[in-house]
């Protein structure tokens, strides 16, 4: 009979219960116990939830501390040397030494690099590998946490993240092959899945998900002889698990794989099920993404099951399980518990624990004709939804129609651009900034969730956080920078923020979602068409250009990234949504122009991660963002000042869209790297201005004025000193106050010894 299962679980609980019970123990490591006990009840609650809703198969080994990534790197023990002692001493302190750093008495570790996971807006702990690199088994926690929950009578099935995909989201810090480590992998997992099996695991999840990227020969040899090597030890089944896209040209592989089960996503790619059908070996099991683990919609249940039935009909129940597309990691657990929310709305959105229920009602409507009640209510909620007139305004569709070239076209061309604003603004060389936000400290946090609970009056709010920016602002004009940001101490996150103001948005109360580690974000659900009914930053920019005589930069995020970090609907094209997005934004910027804010910044640091991940459909993703981008800036005049910012991106594949974005001057990451992210710039002979950041935020360190001299000195030698500017990599927003003031200190500093450098040398 069919089976209903589930690939994943998110991790922080429908309260966030494990945040502070981490940050507890990072704060005070006595809080171990604690700590551990919240993750054993946590991961009790979420088996128990999952079965209640319906789930036969429930994962285990999903949980994670931090990564699961991290849990595989540190299980496999391929940990660099110098977090050893720490981890042999104290397991728990180790681990998250790779993820966090550590700094106490003689131990200075720095982080391992983290890096987004695939195309989602979790980010996960990149393993550091090298040429003579050895694994082990150095913890079992897969194992453990089958037993934890078989002694609850849950008959678990746990995941791995597969040798393959591991190795390949690695890197190699000596320019080694990461792939030529897999002989000495191979082994451990071998000895893994015999303790899985010893254990009495019948089954174990086994994903791979690099199987949906362009995968190259060699790849495709590493799998091969992966699952060549791990079909001759004596092993539980393994279903080979496949997200976030299609086969393509990898199914032929993936199908001769030995292995005793393979899942597909058909949320992302339904058009490849004929195509697994031919080519599914006779015995194996077919587990069918059916419900999307990335978004938060309910299922069209009458545009599924046709393909569930053609699956069924061809290999019959036994064989057949459904699942959700991917791990249900991406979205929040329970819908019911968002009681803010409008019931129509409601009524159209499904959580973890809804996703769970469609699957039963999918696979009762396979055997039975009971489900029909439940089929005909699902269908009402899809009808409601496509026929209500707060998804559809024709106002806004008809201005989306109305667009023209000339609306994504500045005025002029760059360079006149830039002798407009010259003549406007009068920096100096180097100029200085920031690139946006500034401590939100406790206190910040603090009086918006009183303000939110109504224990604090708006009035007093808005006195606060008057009194933030202005002290803010002082600081800024005390240690002498240039432009000036206001601190966006009025803003939760960067998207929340403005989807709280769009209509065409709703934002839920729980609806967390992990980021990385203990940090969350709560995504904004976009419904229905995007209007800006007011203004929404120009209240808090005029204010605050009111308080200085220098230049105050406006501060929006661009359309890219809201529709990246936002919950997207999907009864229309993403780039039809983010086109919507642009026109709300571009009203937006044309405000603050009117306000008299002369220079506008529009971030986009999701810009890159929203590529497609198979690299024949990067050009037409590129053309609609850049597209949309140039609708938000262009409205403007040619003296006022366009900037952008991205950070955590690797430019050299996407220069030329960059460029194409045409900004007046862009903000980049590039201290971490030494300013080699900076090199496709230079190649390409990026015309614009840039501000190559030279202080790594991400890190409580304050960096030296040499330091930062000697990056903008690199800067320097490839590019003209009049297309610098001097920034951070990024906001500020997770940083102390003490750190943030030496570190713009010195930053301030090291621009004035450029100029110095520069006039001396002219
Ligand atoms: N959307 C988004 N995606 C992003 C980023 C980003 O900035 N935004 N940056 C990159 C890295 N990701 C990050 C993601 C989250 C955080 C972060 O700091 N998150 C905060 C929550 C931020 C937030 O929304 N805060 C709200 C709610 C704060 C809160 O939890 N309030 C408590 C009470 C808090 C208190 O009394 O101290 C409550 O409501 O219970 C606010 O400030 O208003 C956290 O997890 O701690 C940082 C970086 C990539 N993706
Ligand atoms: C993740 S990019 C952040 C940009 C934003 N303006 C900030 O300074 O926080
Ligand atoms: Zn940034």
């Amino acid at each position: 009979m069919t089976t209903v299962t589930n690939l994943g679980f998110p991790r922080m609980g429908t309260r966030r219960e494990l945040k502070p019970a981490l940050e507890a123990y990072w704060h005070d490591d006595t809080k171990c116990a604690s700590l551990l006990d919240t993750a054993k009840q946590l991961r009790r609650r979420h088996w128990t939830l999952q079965r209640e809703a319906g789930a036969q198969v429930v994962p285990c080994n999903d949980f994670s501390l931090y990564d699961h990534v991290l849990d595989t790197a540190y299980m496999l023990d391929a940990i660099p040397e110098r977090y050893r002692a720490l981890a042999d001493a104290d397991p728990l302190a180790g681990y998250f030494a790779l993820a966090r750093g550590a700094q106490r008495d003689d131990v200075d570790l720095h982080a391992l690099e983290m890096t987004k996971w695939f195309d989602t807006n979790y980010h996960y702990i990149v393993p550091e590998l090298h040429a003579a690199q050895t694994f082990r088994l150095r913890t079992h926690k897969p194992v453990e946490e089958f037993l934890e929950a078989k002694a609850q009578g849950i008959d678990a099935r746990p995941v791995l993240l597969g040798p393959v995909s591991f190795l390949l989201l690695s890197k190699t810090i000596d320019g080694s092959d990461r792939l030529a480590l897999l002989d000495r992998l191979l082994p451990v997992y071998a000895e893994l899945l015999g303790k899985l099996k010893d254990a009495g695991a019948n089954w174990v999840q086994i994903d791979e998900p690099c199987l949906v990227l362009d995968q190259d020969m060699d790849d495709h040899v590493a799998y091969r002889t992966a699952y060549r090597v791990l079909a001759q030890i004596p092993r539980p089944k393994l279903l080979l698990t496949t997200y976030f896209g299609a086969l393509d040209d990898n199914l032929a592989l993936a199908s001769q794989l030995l292995v005793d089960g393979l899942h597909v996503d058909l949320v992302r790619a339904p058009n490849q099920l004929d195509d697994v059908l031919d080519a599914l070996p006779r015995q194996h099991v077919l587990s069918l993404g059916v419900v999307d683990g990335r978004n938060i919609w309910r299922t069209d249940l009458d545009h599924v099951l046709p393909l569930i039935k053609r699956a069924h009909a061809r290999i019959g129940g036994e064989r057949l399980q459904l699942a959700p597309s991917c791990s249900l990691l991406h979205i929040p657990i329970d819908v019911s518990l968002e009681t803010e929310l409008s019931s129509e709305l409601r009524s159209w959105l499904s959580f973890g624990r809804q996703k769970i229920e469609e699957l039963r009602t999918l696979r009762d409507a396979l055997k039975s004709a009971n489900a029909l009640a439940a089929l005909e209510d699902a269908r009402q909620r899809q009808v409601s939804r496509r026929q209500s007139s707060d998804v559809h305004r024709p106002d806004v569709i008809a201005r989306v129609d109305a667009l023209n070239a000339k609306d994504a076209q500045r005025a002029s061309p760059y360079l006149t651009r830039r002798d407009a604003q010259r003549k406007r603004f009068t920096l100096p060389l180097f100029p200085t900034t920031t690139i946006g936000s500034f401590p939100q400290t406790k206190d910040v946090r603090e009086a918006r969730a009183k303000y939110k609970s109504g224990k604090l009056q708006h009035a007093d709010y808005e006195a606060f956080l008057q009194e933030q920016t202005q002290q803010c602002i002082r600081f800024q004009e005390e240690i002498g920078l240039d432009v000036l940001v206001h601190g966006e101490f009025e803003r939760n996150d960067m998207v929340e923020y403005f989807g709280e103001q769009l209509d065409g948005f709703a934002f839920t109360k729980h609806g967390w979602v992990q980021s990385y580690g203990s940090r969350c974000v709560k995504p904004p659900i976009i419904y229905g068409d995007v209007q800006r009914p007011a203004p929404m930053t120009v209240r808090w920019s005029a204010y605050a250009q009111s308080l200085t005589s220098r230049p105050m930069k406006g501060m929006l995020t661009g359309p890219v990234t809201v529709l990246q970090w936002s919950f997207v609907r999907d009864d229309q094209p993403r780039s039809a949504t983010c086109c919507q997005l642009a026109l709300a934004l571009r009203d937006e910027v044309l405000d603050l122009q009117a306000a008299g804010i002369g220079i506008i910044q529009i971030d986009e640091p999701a810009l890159r991660e929203g590529l497609p991940l198979r690299r024949k459909e990067w050009a037409s993703y590129l053309d609609w963002a850049v597209e949309c981008f140039r609708v938000t800036a262009s409205g403007v005049a040619d003296d006022t000042q366009i900037h952008t910012h991205m950070c955590y991106s690797e430019f050299n594949d996407i220069i030329e869209a960059v460029a194409a974005m045409d900004a007046d001057v862009i903000s980049i990451e590039t201290s971490r790297s030494r300013m080699a992210l900076l090199d496709a710039f230079v190649r390409f002979h990026y015309p614009n201005e840039i501000g190559p950041g030279v202080y790594d935020i991400h890190s409580p360190r304050v960096p030296g004025i040499e330091e930062m001299v000697t990056l903008l000195e690199k800067a320097t030698a490839v590019l003209g000193p009049e297309q610098l500017w001097v920034n951070p990599d990024c906001g500020l927003k997770t940083r102390g106050w003490p750190e943030t003031y030496d570190a713009l200190q010195a930053l301030v500093e090291a621009a004035h010894i450029m100029r110095q450098r520069v006039a001396v040398v002219a």
